[in-house]
């Protein structure tokens, strides 16, 4: 991941960590975090099939657009679950040089 997303992402997570106890009148975050984080768990499964379904329906920029979505509610999860983006960082940094084959195996034995 380049710096540069990493620091949009640290950003809005920034921002989200802010939301938490604010109003939810005003603050579309805030009320996810007043449902919780069963309601927050199914957003994140909504938006990551809209954006599987716009890869195959849609457009490129449908695409743009979900994965936005995504990635923002990812990172309400995130919050929610007292994960710092730092760590998901950490844990795709590990996995750099290592084939998905490879890691798969790792995982089995
Ligand atoms: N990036 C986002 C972002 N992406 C998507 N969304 C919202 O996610 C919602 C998704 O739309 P849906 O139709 O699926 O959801 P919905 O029908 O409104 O909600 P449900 O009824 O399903 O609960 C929309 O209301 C979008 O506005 C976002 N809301 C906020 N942000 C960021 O979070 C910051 C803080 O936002 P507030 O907490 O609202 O101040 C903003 O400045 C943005 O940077």
């Amino acid at each position: 991941m380049s710096e540069a997303t990493a620091a949009v992402l640290d950003r809005l997570y920034t921002v989200i960590e802010g939301r938490k106890g604010a109003d939810a009148d005003t603050s579309y975050t805030a009320k996810l975090f007043a449902k919780g984080r069963k309601k927050i768990a199914q957003k994140v499964g909504e938006e990551g099939v809209e954006c599987a379904l716009a890869a195959v329906s849609e457009g490129r920029d449908e695409v743009v657009s979900e994965s936005a979505d995504l990635l923002y509610h990812l990172l309400v999860l995130w919050a929610d679950a007292g994960v710092a983006p730092a760590e998901v960082y950490g844990e795709l940094e590990r996995r750099v040089g290592l084939s998905g084959l490879a890691e798969k195996a790792a995982r089995k034995s």
